[in-house]
């Protein structure tokens, strides 16, 4: 059997460049040729066998239905794949283990090709990462030969099929904390696994959190990196006496407080006898108390206290503030508290009603503004029902809920043969909503009189653009009766060329995570708001030109055989 691969070109994995810039490798080292399904090495072998490996395929990476009973998604995931072909090639130690994994009947000249596949031959087109996405619609389209392609299916799935489920969750739970909370990622110790915890603190990022506890995620990606402290740090506290060091800087560095840990034994008297707080607390727990001291003396410029380890309204927010007002004695602002258990909703409250308090009795300025944070165990019904009751939380730290998916553990993405050798291809199920679509297409948005996106199309590869001010018939793909006309305000075609081999054609950059994080916030800003509620959101329309719409259903019946009834 003679071996055509090695016809595919030099390889370019050394110094991957897009548009002049270096492609960096997989951001996770087990992202090689080998994490894949063994099923794509056997097709891979049996296409060869068959001379058909270089057979140019069309493969479309889509989804079906949107998570979280929503009626929107996140694409994100697109560097990562990106990534991973711009390095793709085998290691000889690989491609000993895909020998010897195979029958030992497959014949050397496979492995010999192994050697020369690369994606020098392969083109990507893709929606951008951070767009608001929908279902059937393609979020990429590869291209290439066929036995590469389908080397590619799964590691591409897994790429963006998490990052897009967690990206589609932050933003979810960023619809419902609102704009102006600060919005903290607390995952890392309850995601599944390393690799799920650094993808969850960048793709919630990327789906509008702020920041994230995760300090290795801070450095790989540039996340803002935000924390507090725990109740161990509290608890290992016995008195005020372990406080050796009791010395404080004022802020502008002119005077020295010899004993911050009086002044802060005196603001707590002068808070228990205050006309407006008397009667709230007695005396409060004094390891808590040490413990506030201690951490305002490490950080007095970034105090934040976790106020429920004892007591919340009896002892941590008093014993807060009063490290708090010593605190600004000094000209330090203390940064606030965290709650973390009981009623969030009702012990805010409470809390807000201490700082305003003190701030009017003893006239420092903001203090009624100091900011609370809440965390445990919070999720969307959670934030929701907090908004209903009305509170006054200014940051939420999330974790288990928001980076496990708990809601729906998989987005259903899939990668399918859509067209070979220019011959398009489809795959017929009994579920209508299984059907895919044929043809190597192109994708458009169209926008409405108000700026919302009305709808988006898919049309064949040469079919003229859908143009600004002109009537297009908008079809659902499998259901007849669905249509509409539409006169789109503003085109905008979807799937952009972010690979394209060894070609010359101009490449999409790859944008900063930041850059990506905005154009997810821009774009779910500019949704209408039906499809963005909660419960019974309106699904947005995803339709095909008449033509494709004709051309699916041709293929469909061409396909599908005629049954007998007897
Ligand atoms: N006002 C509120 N409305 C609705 N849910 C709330 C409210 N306050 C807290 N919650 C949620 O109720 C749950 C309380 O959980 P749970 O009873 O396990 O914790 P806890 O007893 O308060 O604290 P701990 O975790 O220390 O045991 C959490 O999921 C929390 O997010
Ligand atoms: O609740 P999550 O959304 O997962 O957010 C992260 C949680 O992790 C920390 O405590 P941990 O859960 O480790 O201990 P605790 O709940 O027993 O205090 C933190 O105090 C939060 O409660
Ligand atoms: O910084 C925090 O408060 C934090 C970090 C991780 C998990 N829980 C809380
Ligand atoms: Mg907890």
């Amino acid at each position: 059997m003679e071996a055509a691969g090695a016809a595919n070109g030099p390889k370019k994995n050394d110094d991957q460049r897009n548009n002049g810039a270096k492609i960096d490798g997989p951001t996770n080292p087990m992202v090689t040729p080998l994490l894949t399904d063994l099923y794509q090495f056997t097709m891979a072998y049996a296409y060869w066998k068959a001379g058909k490996h270089n057979e140019r395929a069309v493969f479309d990476l889509y989804f079906r239905k949107n998570p979280f009973g929503g009626e929107y998604t996140i694409f994100a995931g697109l560097e990562d794949c990106i990534r991973f072909v711009a390095h793709f090639s085998l290691t000889e130690d690989e491609i000993a283990f895909v020998r010897a994994t195979l029958p030992a009947s497959c014949e050397d000249g496979f492995f010999d090709y192994l050697q020369s596949v690369d994606c020098s031959d392969i083109e990507i087109y893709s929606i951008s990462e951070g767009s608001v996405v929908f279902p059937k619609i393609p979020l990429m389209r590869v291209e290439g030969p066929i036995a590469v392609v389908q080397l590619l299916e799964t590691p591409f799935v897994n790429l963006i099929n998490y990052a897009s489920l967690v990206a589609t969750n932050a933003a979810r739970h960023r619809f419902v904390a609102g704009k102006s909370k600060l919005l903290l990622e607390f995952g890392l110790r309850r995601a599944q696994g390393p690799d799920g915890g650094i993808s969850a603190s960048k793709y919630c990022y990327m789906g509008g959190f702020d920041a994230t506890s995760n300090v290795a995620a801070g450095r790989l990606f540039g996340i803002p990196l935000r924390g507090t402290h725990s109740h161990a740090f509290v608890s290992s506290y016995m008195s005020p006496d372990e406080i050796l060091e009791k010395s404080l800087h004022s802020h502008d560095g002119s005077t020295v407080c010899e004993d911050f840990v009086s002044l802060v034994q005196t603001w707590l008297s002068k808070l228990k006898w205050s006309k407006q707080l008397a009667g709230i607390f007695g005396e409060t727990n004094q390891s808590e108390l040490a413990a506030f001291t201690s951490y305002a003396l490490a950080f007095p410029n970034n105090f934040l206290a976790l106020v429920d380890t004892y007591d919340v309204v009896r002892s941590g927010i008093p014993n807060f503030c009063a490290v708090a007002l010593a605190l600004n004695d000094l000209g330090h602002k203390a940064l606030g508290i965290r709650l973390d258990s009981g009623d969030l909703a009702y012990l805010s409250c409470e809390a807000r009603k201490f700082f305003h308090s003190i701030e009017k009795e003893f006239g420092v300025p903001d203090f009624g503004r100091t900011s609370i944070t809440a965390s445990n165990d919070l999720n969307e019904e959670t934030l929701d029902a907090l908004n209903k009751q009305g509170h006054e939380i200014d940051a939420f730290g999330i974790g288990t809920h928001l980076v496990t998916c708990y809601a729906q553990p998989a987005l259903g993405v899939v990668f399918k043969l859509v067209e070979i050798n220019n011959q398009p291809r489809i795959k017929l199920s009994e579920d209508v909503s299984k059907v895919s679509i044929p043809c190597k297409k192109r994708c458009y948005r169209l926008y409405g009189k108000e700026g919302y996106p009305l709808v988006d199309i898919i049309t064949g590869e040469n079919e003229p653009s859908p143009k600004v001010g002109e009537r297009i018939l908008c079809r659902h793909p499998f259901n007849e009766s669905k249509r509409a006309y539409v006169v789109p305000q503003k085109v905008e075609e979807l799937l952009k060329c972010y690979w394209s081999g060894n070609t010359d054609k101009t490449r999409e950059d790859l944008p900063s995570i930041k850059e990506i994080r905005n154009r997810c916030i821009e774009q779910l800003e500019q949704m209408r708001p039906d499809h963005m509620r909660r419960l019974n959101p309106t699904p947005y329309k995803v339709s095909v030109s008449a033509k494709l719409y004709d051309f699916i259903h041709f293929l469909w019946l061409n396909e599908a055989p005629v049954g007998e009834l007897q």
